[in-house]
C-alpha cells in the first residue's frame, strides 16, 4: 500500500485542477485525484487498478514507456507531452511532471492538460501551412491535396471531399472526393452528395454521428444507402459568398466528431476557402489571358506562343508548317440583320466546326472579330494544303441554324502561307497569310455572287439568304 506520506493529503490533492496520477512498479493506477475524472473521463474508482499505457494513445506509448524507465531509474521528468484516450474516444494532450519514489515504489505525477492550447497552436500552424499551401500548390486539387494532409495532422480524416459550387451557382461538382489519403477520384455516393448539398444550401455546418442521425433534417429523408455514422460537412464561406462544402469522414467505429471539432474544422475551413478562391481566380485569370471568351478557342497571344514553338520545332527537326488566315465574309451584315447575338453564334459554331476539321497537335485559334488562324503543325506535303481549305469551306459552309427558323452558311476567305517557303519567321507568315487572304477576298468579292448565305431562302441582301 502507498505510504500516507505519498496520499495523506488526497483531501487538498482532490481540489487541484491538475491531476495527481500515482502509479505502481507495474504500471498500474493506485491513487488518482478528483480532476482525472474531467481531464480523463474516468471517475477515480474506475481509473484506479487500470494499467497506464492502455490509455496512451497507441503512437505514444512507446516513448511513453521508455520516459516511465527513465524516471524509475531516478531521473525528475519535467514537461513530457503525450496524447491519452478519453473515456469518450476523443484525444487529450497531457503534459507531465513525475519522479519516483523509492521508498513507496511508486511514481508520482501531475498531469496537466493542454488539449486547448494544442489546439490553439495547431490551428496556427495549420492556418499558416494552408497560406503557404495556397502558394506553392499548382491548381485547386494539388492545394486540396494539401489539404488534406493539414486536416489530417488536426483531426482523425482519412476520408475528405470537397464540393464546389459551379460559377453561376446552380449546381455542386466535387473537385475531390477520398476515401482515403491521395485518392481523391472516388465517386461519391448518394449520401455524400444529399449531405454536402444540405451543407451548400444551408450554408450550416452539419454534423452525423450514431447520436444524431436519427435527427437529420427532413429535407435529407431520401438518403439512399446507408448514411455515414461519422461525417462533418461545414461550408467553405470566402467573406459573403459559399464556394462549396468542405466534409471529413472517418470509418465506422472511429471515435465519433464532436461539437470541437465541428467549431475547429469551420475555422479552418475559412481559410481553405479563401485559398480556393485565390486559386480560382489565378487560373481563371490564366485562362482569359490565353483564350477567347466566346469560342473558348486559343487567343492571338496563345496563337503567337504556339506559332513560335512550332517554328523552332520544324527549324530542327526540318518539317514544313502551314498556317492559314480565314475572315469570314460579309460577317458585318450578320450582325446588321439579325443582331449581335446571332453574330456570336455563328461566331461560336464558326470555331467549333474549325476545330474539328484539324488533329488535336493543330491549333485553331481566334485573332478577334470574325478572323481565325489555323496553325497546321508537322505538315510535310504542300499539295495536302488545298484539299484541307476545301474541308475547312465544306464544314463551315453547312447551314447554321441562328434562331427563329433561320439558317445561314458563314463563308470564309481563306490565305495560306508554308513555312519555309513563304516566311521564316511567325511574323512573316502570319503576314503573308493575311495578305493572301485579303487577295482572295478582293478576288470572291469581284466574283460577284454570295459569299456567305442563307439556307434556300430570298437573298435579302447581298451575301446573305434567309431561309
Ligand atoms: N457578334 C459579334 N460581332 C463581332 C464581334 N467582334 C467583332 N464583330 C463584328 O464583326 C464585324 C467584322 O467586320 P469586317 O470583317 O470588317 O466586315 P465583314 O462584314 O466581314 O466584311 P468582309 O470581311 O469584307 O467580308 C464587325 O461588324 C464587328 O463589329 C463579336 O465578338 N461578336
Amino acid at each position: 500500500m502507498p505510504s500516507a506520506t505519498v496520499l495523506g493529503h488526497a483531501g487538498f490533492l482532490d481540489m487541484l485542477l491538475d491531476a495527481v496520477c500515482v502509479v505502481d512498479r507495474s504500471g498500474h493506477f493506485v491513487f488518482v485525484s478528483a480532476a482525472c475524472e474531467q481531464i480523463f473521463g474516468y471517475t477515480q474508482e474506475e481509473m484506479i487498478g487500470k494499467v497506464m499505457i492502455d490509455m496512451v494513445h497507441p503512437e505514444d506509448r512507446e516513448r511513453t514507456l521508455a520516459a516511465a524507465g527513465r524516471v524509475m531509474a531516478g531521473q525528475t521528468h519535467l514537461h513530457f507531452e503525450n496524447r491519452y484516450l478519453h473515456k469518450d474516444g476523443q484525444v487529450v494532450h497531457i503534459m507531465w511532471s513525475a519522479r519516483w519514489s523509492e521508498v513507496d515504489q511508486l511514481r508520482i505525477a501531475v498531469a496537466r492538460d493542454i488539449t486547448e492550447s494544442k489546439r490553439t497552436a495547431s490551428m496556427q500552424a495549420a492556418v499558416y501551412a494552408i497560406s503557404e499551401a495556397a502558394h506553392a500548390a499548382e491548381d485547386v486539387l494539388g492545394l486540396i491535396r494539401q489539404v488534406h494532409h493539414i486536416i489530417a495532422s488536426l483531426l482523425p480524416a482519412p476520408g475528405l471531399s470537397v464540393a464546389l459550387i459551379d460559377r453561376d451557382g446552380t449546381s455542386l461538382a466535387f473537385a475531390y472526393n477520398a476515401i482515403e489519403f491521395d485518392d481523391a477520384a472516388t465517386e461519391p455516393d448518394a449520401a455524400a452528395l444529399a449531405l454536402c448539398a444540405e451543407v451548400a444550401s444551408t450554408r450550416k455546418p452539419l454534423l452525423v454521428t450514431r447520436e444524431t442521425i436519427g435527427h437529420l433534417p427532413d429535407t435529407l429523408g431520401h438518403i439512399a444507402g446507408p448514411a455515414p455514422q461519422n461525417w462533418l460537412g461545414v461550408p467553405l464561406n470566402a467573406g459573403q459568398e459559399t464556394i462549396g462544402v468542405l466534409a471529413l469522414h472517418s470509418a465506422q467505429g472511429s471515435a465519433a466528431y464532436s461539437e470541437a471539432d465541428r467549431e475547429l474544422l469551420q475555422y479552418i475551413s475559412t481559410q481553405v476557402a479563401t485559398a480556393i478562391q485565390r486559386k480560382q481566380l489565378h487560373a481563371q485569370l490564366h485562362r482569359m489571358a490565353q483564350f477567347d471568351e466566346l469560342t473558348a478557342l486559343p487567343n492571338r497571344r496563345l496563337f503567337h506562343d504556339r506559332l513560335e514553338n512550332a517554328l523552332a520545332r520544324a527549324q530542327r527537326q526540318q518539317h514544313r508548317l502551314c498556317v492559314l488566315f480565314l475572315d469570314l465574309d460579309h460577317f458585318k451584315q450578320i450582325n446588321d440583320m439579325f443582331g449581335h447575338a446571332a453574330g456570336d453564334a455563328v461566331l461560336r459554331e464558326v470555331g467549333r466546326r474549325l476545330a474539328h476539321c484539324v488533329r488535336s497537335a493543330d491549333t485553331v485559334a481566334r485573332m478577334g472579330g470574325d478572323e481565325f488562324v489555323v496553325l497546321l503543325d508537322d505538315f510535310q506535303d504542300p499539295g495536302q494544303v488545298p484539299a484541307m481549305v476545301e474541308k475547312i469551306r465544306n464544314a463551315l459552309g453547312q447551314p447554321l441554324d441562328i434562331g427563329g427558323g433561320r439558317m445561314l452558311r458563314p463563308l470564309p476567305s481563306v490565305g495560306i502561307a508554308l513555312y519555309p517557303e513563304h516566311g521564316k519567321d511567325s511574323q512573316q507568315l502570319l503576314r503573308h497569310a493575311d495578305d493572301a487572304m485579303y487577295i482572295e477576298k478582293k478576288r470572291r468579292q469581284s466574283a460577284g455572287p454570295a459569299s456567305c448565305q442563307t439556307d434556300g431562302g430570298a437573298v435579302t441582301t447581298s451575301g446573305h439568304q434567309e431561309s
